[in-house]
């Protein structure tokens, strides 16, 4: 959710708390989650927007964070106000732990494709925004994670030994289709 000015969304963790028979079925539950995974924070007197990852509890980039996360960007690039955008965590320790593994995990080509295209979709507009934009990096980021980062102009990441960032997609034998 954008909107000009204040903290816009707030969000609550649905899954934790409850009750998860398997591994798969809690990171679906999650998954299903209808609460905001972005809040945008939008200071008119230095045109700079603080956008924050708030997708519990990595940050996965599940096709509705990527979708979420797309629309946000591009209702700030049509604010002509907005010059600048920092991209950011709020989820301790990970800035963000790359794409949802869940999404392509037993899904059909279909929804595989969906998901691949809003992957693709995230990337072309953080490295096509007019924007300056940055990534605070404030915690682990693997393989989607570093590429979301590595799309924007600049890069500032937390010195602490624990973080990690690359590419390790292919450890996982994800390889990236064709776009
Ligand atoms: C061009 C192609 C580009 C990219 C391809 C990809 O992005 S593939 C995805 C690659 N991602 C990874 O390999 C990240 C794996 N995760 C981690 O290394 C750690 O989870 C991380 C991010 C360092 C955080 O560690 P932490 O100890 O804080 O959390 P934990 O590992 O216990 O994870 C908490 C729950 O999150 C689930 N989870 C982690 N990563 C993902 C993911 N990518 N997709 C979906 N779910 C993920 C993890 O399973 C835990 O779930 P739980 O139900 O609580 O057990």
């Amino acid at each position: 959710m954008y909107a000009r000015s204040g903290l816009l969304s707030q969000r609550s963790c649905s899954s934790h708390g409850r009750e998860c028979a398997t591994p798969v079925l809690a990171a679906q539950r999650r998954n299903n989650s209808t609460a905001t995974k972005i809040a945008v924070e939008f200071d008119q007197s230095t045109g700079v927007a603080v956008m924050r990852l708030q997708g519990p509890p990595v940050n996965s980039l599940s096709l509705d964070f990527l979708t979420e996360l797309c629309i946000n960007v591009e209702k700030l690039e049509m604010d002509k106000n907005c010059r600048g955008l920092i991209l950011t965590s709020s989820q301790p320790k990970v800035f963000s732990a790359g794409l949802d593994i869940m999404e392509i995990y037993g899904k059909s080509p279909e929804r595989c494709g969906e998901f691949w295209r809003a992957v693709q979709e995230m990337w072309l507009k953080l490295y096509g925004s007019s924007m300056v934009t940055i990534a605070a990096i404030n915690g682990s980021s693997p393989a989607g994670g570093c590429l979301m980062s590595m799309t924007c102009d600049y890069r500032i990441m937390a010195d602490n030994p624990r973080y990690s960032i690359g590419l390790n997609e292919t450890q996982l034998g994800i390889v990236a289709p064709f776009w």
